[in-house]
């Protein structure tokens, strides 16, 4: 057997790299695509030199954010990459004894919207890596300081008998734990602080006796009215120093509570990129792709986001790294001080990632000290929240801190493999999606409008490329433009007998066509290599515009008049609570409306608007005989009905809780009409 060789770099035994052969044809059909986009721009200005009206603007408007958004996707098609690792081989290279330590952050914030048997689940899950125990810590940050989340855990950790005691003496009788937290609970703006360890790995063995316990610590930092506690990037701040006295591990890794751990061995997956024997100089953070359990067979609600979590990632594997997404996240601790070159001693030296912890975890000095950087003052005036640890700022957090790190020179890796390594809860309402996608848009528009956006600090920082991929992201909301503009213009304008695209036997006509299947295709084509099927991609599709006309339109105008100084609700946590009467729905694949919310409105009044005009488009064809001048925008409408199927059946064929309200219907259709009649004199004249 031959064991050396001279020449070409060394066999790389623990992981590999395989770029995506469509790479090619991506180039390719980026060049055809930018000459059509071309041709787009100058048939515009030929017809806004012609004549300019709100119509001719709307559209050429829309077309430059579309233009622009989809040059911004290329980004992700330039170079995306596959990586294998081959964690059975670490053993070769590393003894079990000199792996590194983990800390595991598990943040959760409302005991209502988070149930806290699924947190302890999910703690429970993590616990149970094969990995050495010594060097394994779970820290839950509890920003609901709720007790029943506490007392599960203890619950959790002694394997029962904590809970009874508990009831008798508090004289409890509904000994249901969430029964009795309903009825008890009361939510204060304060909140107390309180570390408590509540296993220990130095002491605590399993029941047999036998094997050691991981560390398991309880967390509530302090809180107060009158300092911003700046969410869950926050308590990720405390859990980082908390964590820094307690174990300071090397290696962090973030989970949201309701991410539960699928395989026992991701550990030493990532320890194939991440311990310091193979972590490249730069290498920062590996980033798993998150992934659900218990979606619907079609995905009504695109929770998978294919893009977001897959294909994306995998495009910016190719060039610096993925982007951080809040969970299944592992970082090298030194990340969080400064860049590659360019570290920040942090104001307590104890915090320092290159600090070794002597001290027993639950020794007096240790909880004192854990005290104290859990208080809410001891951020005041240091780096915490803007060159360390997760920045402050977005409620964004993930995709901010992440941005942030990658532009001072840490780079990320993307790590896939097949058995998911961690699996997540989805919402499975409509107003849950729209609300959460809507948190993420104000987010999203925090850093796109901030000094440090993407457009001009990001491709300063990492160049064209890089930067686009997280322009992509910070101005995802500004969609709502194109989106909401062709969900109702054509059909307005169609209503009004008023033509605005190229007749049939145009060639610009056929410009439209192709730039129309062009990305829709090329979308779809991407969706599917990505491992997905037509029907999800169609779902995906569907809320993307769902999500145009809703949660990007809504958030772009709270983000709007939260820069006005209009004050917002901050970060709403997305329930993880499953309703049994929805939960049969949505396995059905049935679309949850239910409560009657400002957020449907838009909908409902593009689906009536793009029906309406269809038949009417429909009786046109059959009293002229002839489709010239209408044909696009009856495509369009039939588009729109077509997507819209969903809604008419909500509004009236469905009778079941989850149907639209009567008074959504009404409202909406109202305020249809109040549209129809100002487009009539504006469209007219
Ligand atoms: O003040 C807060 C608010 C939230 N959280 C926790 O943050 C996590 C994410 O919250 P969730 O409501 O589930 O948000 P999602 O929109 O579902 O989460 C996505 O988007 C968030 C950014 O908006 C990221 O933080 C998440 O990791 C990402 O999965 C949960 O564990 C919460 O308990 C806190 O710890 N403190
Ligand atoms: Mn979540």
């Amino acid at each position: 057997m031959k064991t050396t060789t001279t020449t070409g770099p060394p066999p790389q035994p623990l992981h590999s790299l395989k770029p995506h052969r469509r790479r090619h044809l991506n180039r390719i059909f980026a060049a055809v695509y930018t000459l059509a986009i071309i041709s787009l721009f100058y048939h515009h200005t030929l017809k806004l030199f012609h004549s300019t009206t709100i119509i001719s603007l709307s559209l050429f408007i829309s077309d430059v954010i579309l233009a622009y958004m989809w040059s911004t996707t290329q980004a992700f098609r330039m170079n995306p990459v596959s990586r294998k690792e081959f964690p059975e081989s670490l053993e070769k290279f590393l003894e079990r004894k000199d792996f590194p330590a983990m800390d595991i952050f598990i943040c959760t914030a409302d005991p209502y919207k988070e149930p806290p048997i699924n947190v302890v689940n999910t703690a429970l899950s993590v616990m149970a890596y094969d990995y050495p125990s010594e060097k394994l810590s779970v820290y839950v940050s509890d920003d609901g300081g709720s007790e029943l989340t506490m007392f599960a855990f203890m619950e959790a950790a002694k394997f029962g008998k904590v809970w009874l005691p508990f009831c008798r003496e508090n004289n409890i009788t509904d000994r249901c734990p969430d029964a009795y937290f309903r009825s008890n609970y009361v939510v204060s703006a304060d909140q107390v602080m309180e570390v408590k360890v509540l296993l220990n790995s130095k002491q605590d063995v399993d029941i047999n006796g036998k094997l050691l316990m991981p560390n398991l610590v309880y967390f509530s930092r302090e809180k107060s009215k009158t300092t911003p506690h700046h969410f869950k990037a926050g308590a990720l701040n405390a859990l980082l120093r908390v964590s820094g006295i307690m174990t300071n591990a090397p290696i962090i890794l973030t989970l949201d509570c309701d991410m539960y751990s699928n395989d026992p061995s991701t550990l030493e997956r990532v320890l194939c990129y991440l311990s310091d024997k193979f972590r490249k100089p730069n290498c920062g953070y590996v980033q798993f792709p998150q992934r659900f359990h218990g979606l619907n067979k079609a995905d009504i609600y695109a929770s998978e986001h294919k893009r977001l979590f897959l294909a994306n990632p995998s495009g910016m594997d190719g060039l610096f790294g993925p982007s951080y997404v809040g969970t299944g996240c592992f970082f090298h601790r030194r990340v969080f001080f400064g860049g590659p070159s360019a570290y920040i001693e942090p104001e307590i030296p104890a915090l320092s990632p290159s600090n070794i912890v002597d001290k027993p975890i639950n020794s007096e000095q240790t909880l004192n000290l854990a005290h104290h950087v859990s208080g809410c003052n001891c951020e005041n005036k240091t780096n915490w929240g803007s060159k360390m640890g997760f920045r402050y700022g977005s409620l964004v957090e993930d995709y901010y801190s992440g941005f942030r790190l990658q532009c001072e020179g840490w780079h990320s890796i993307f790590c896939n493999p097949s058995r998911p390594a961690f699996l997540g809860d989805v919402p499975i309402n409509l107003i849950d999606v729209l609300s959460q996608n809507k948190r993420w848009s104000i987010g999203l528009l925090e850093v796109g409008f901030s000094k440090f956006s993407p457009l001009t600090f990001g491709i300063r920082a990492m160049g064209i490329l890089m930067g686009q991929s997280y322009a992509h992201y910070a101005f995802w909301p500004v969609w709502f433009f194109p989106i909401t503009t062709y969900a109702i213009l054509p059909s307005l304008a169609l209503l009004n007998a008023i033509p605005i695209f190229p007749e049939v036997y145009e060639p610009w006509f056929f410009l439209y066509i192709f730039l129309f299947i062009g990305a829709y295709g090329q979308d779809c084509l991407d969706f599917i290599l990505y491992e997905g099927t037509f029907v999800r991609w169609w779902s995906d599709q569907r809320m993307w515009l769902i999500r145009g006309l809703s949660s990007y339109l809504f958030g772009s105008i709270e983000y709007i008049s939260n820069c006005l100084g209009v004050p917002s609700h901050g970060f709403n946590v997305t329930s993880k609570v499953m309703d049994d009467d929805q939960s049969k729905r949505y396995d059905q694949g049935i679309f949850e409306f239910g409560v009657s919310s400002p957020l449907f409105v838009p909908l409902i009044i593009a689906a009536i608007l793009n029906l309406v005009a269809f038949l009417g488009g429909i009786l046109h064809i059959f009293k002229e005989r002839s489709l010239d001048n209408f044909f696009i925008q009856i495509l369009i409408a039939g588009f729109g009905v077509l997507n819209s199927l969903p809604l008419y059946e909500a509004m009236v064929l469905r009778s079941d809780k989850g149907r639209i309200p009567i008074k959504t219907t009404i409202t909406s259709t109202t305020l249809t009409g109040v549209l129809y009649a100002i487009s009539y004199f504006i469209l007219k004249t």
